[in-house]
């Protein structure tokens, strides 16, 4: 083991009130809203086809001609109550909006910079409207923030001298003082997502990072920070160098999961965040480039993450006027249809200490010791469902939630092991089949 000083803050996993709401969420809305937004991946007639919100370099646009987009950020559609409504329709407990992505520009007004909406025709505090809209909603809202800023002078990929030092040195007061600004301007936000934090300059500042997730803390109690935010005074990111989680929760599975019978991973707590298209945060013009997700499939990374004590952040990309594509309008409606009839077995869930099989997943309320979900994808071609639990559990009924009332036929093959028919369900969407288990004790 190495010495660590600047690794781990907070023992984990935290029990406090504000990680057991950040756990129990399961399920959010990511928004990625900036300037890439008005060209939408597309520049001088050209469509670009890596993400759109990397657009100024995929085409060599120069930081000027870039940040005058500024001056014609008007998403005169932009109706925060409208957004918050969808959110809430689709059943999302909490939304990440970026305050500030890599291109540096900010969606609040701030005292640091004039790179922010303040200096835009629209003018007005947008990420203020956001969060006051959402939390209306009863979601709870944390801020994405990039500390890579291609718009700020002072930025560094590496430390080559002492100018490369100095002028970090201003960033990093800079990006204190902003962070610090949210958090005084938005008091209940619940977490910071820091993201752009992959450059030797930030894997060469740990104490730096250390120094600032406790600043922060100590200022806002209970906030929930990403492991994203740190490196320790080795370099390593989201694991310090002796392999302990930094930060509150593990922020590496971007556009991935894990496999789904991984176990080591219900260990920590951890969030998976996920586009609909395959490589695109911020609004594209063109959704026919790559393949875009169903609600089915999106539905089930959710219950895999659920499965396994994950939450599961999904990205929505507004338009530059301020409203979202009609494809990701109809999938917040598929997806909330069925959340409003499966929701239980999300909310206030996680790992059921048992095994993967074939058919779906395993969920378990955190408040019940006897009762299973089965969350189900794969249906049996005999229509017969077989269980394992854990050695000497009984099953007391099985049934479909969706028909509490009609137990389900079971068939004991072995210690703990069922097979549980369920053959006339009808129904081409995941279903759930809850199991109670007798009382040990
Ligand atoms: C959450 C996601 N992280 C950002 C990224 C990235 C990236 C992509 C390729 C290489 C290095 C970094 C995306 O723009 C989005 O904000």
């Amino acid at each position: 083991e190495k010495e660590v000083k600047y690794g781990q803050i907070t023992e984990l996993p935290r029990q406090d009130d504000a990680m057991k709401k950040w756990r129990s969420n399961r399920f959010g809305q990511f928004i990625h809203w900036g300037l890439y937004a008005i060209p939408g991946g597309v520049w001088k007639g050209k469509t670009y086809e890596y993400a759109a919100e990397f657009l100024k370099s995929s085409a060599g646009i120069s930081t000027a001609t870039w940040d005058s987009l500024q001056y014609q950020f008007n998403p005169i559609k932009f109706n925060a109550m409208a957004w918050a409504k969808m959110a809430k329709a689709m059943g999302v407990k909490y939304a990440t909006i970026t305050t500030k992505h890599h291109e540096g520009f900010c969606l609040w007004p701030s005292e640091y910079t004039d790179f922010d909406i303040e200096n835009t025709p629209y003018g007005k505090d947008l990420l203020g409207e956001f969060i006051e809209a959402y939390n209306a909603e009863g979601i709870d809202v944390s801020l994405y923030y990039s500390v890579l800023d291609w718009h700020h002078p002072d930025w560094r990929y590496k430390l080559n001298s002492e100018e490369d030092k100095e002028a970090f040195e201003r960033l990093k007061i800079f990006t204190k003082n902003q962070l610090l600004e949210l958090l005084d301007r938005y008091p209940t936000v619940k977490g910071l997502w820091f993201d752009g934090t992959w450059d030797q300059c930030w894997k060469d500042n740990g104490q730096f990072s250390y120094e600032l997730e406790k600043k922060l803390k100590e200022k806002h109690p209970g906030l929930v920070v990403n492991s994203r935010m740190r490196a320790d005074e080795y370099g390593s990111r989201h694991f310090d160098s002796n392999g302990v989680l930094m930060g509150d929760y593990e922020s590496g599975y971007e556009r991935r999961l894990p496999n789904p019978w991984d176990i080591e991973v219900t260990k920590n707590d951890w969030e998976c965040c996920m586009t609909i298209p395959e490589n695109q945060w911020g609004y594209h013009k063109d959704w026919t480039l790559t393949h875009i997700k169903t609600a089915n499939e999106l539905i089930e990374m959710l219950v895999q993450c659920t499965s396994q004590n994950g939450n599961f952040l999904l990205n929505f990309g507004p338009t530059g006027e301020g409203d979202f594509r009609e494809e990701e309008v109809k999938l917040a409606k598929e997806i909330g249809d069925w959340m409003d009839d499966n929701s239980s077995a999300i909310y206030n869930c996680g790992y059921a200490g048992l095994k993967k099989q074939g058919w779906g997943y395993f969920t378990q309320n955190n408040d019940s010791e006897t009762t299973i979900n089965m969350v189900v994808f794969n249906k049996p071609i005999n229509g017969k469902y077989r269980v394992k639990l854990n050695k000497g559990s009984v099953i007391k009924k099985a049934y479909l939630l969706s028909k509490p009332d009609k137990a389900l036929d079971l068939e004991e093959i072995s210690n703990g092991e069922y097979f549980i028919e369920a053959k006339k369900v009808k129904t081409k969407d995941p279903f759930v089949i809850i199991i109670e288990l007798e009382n040990k004790d």
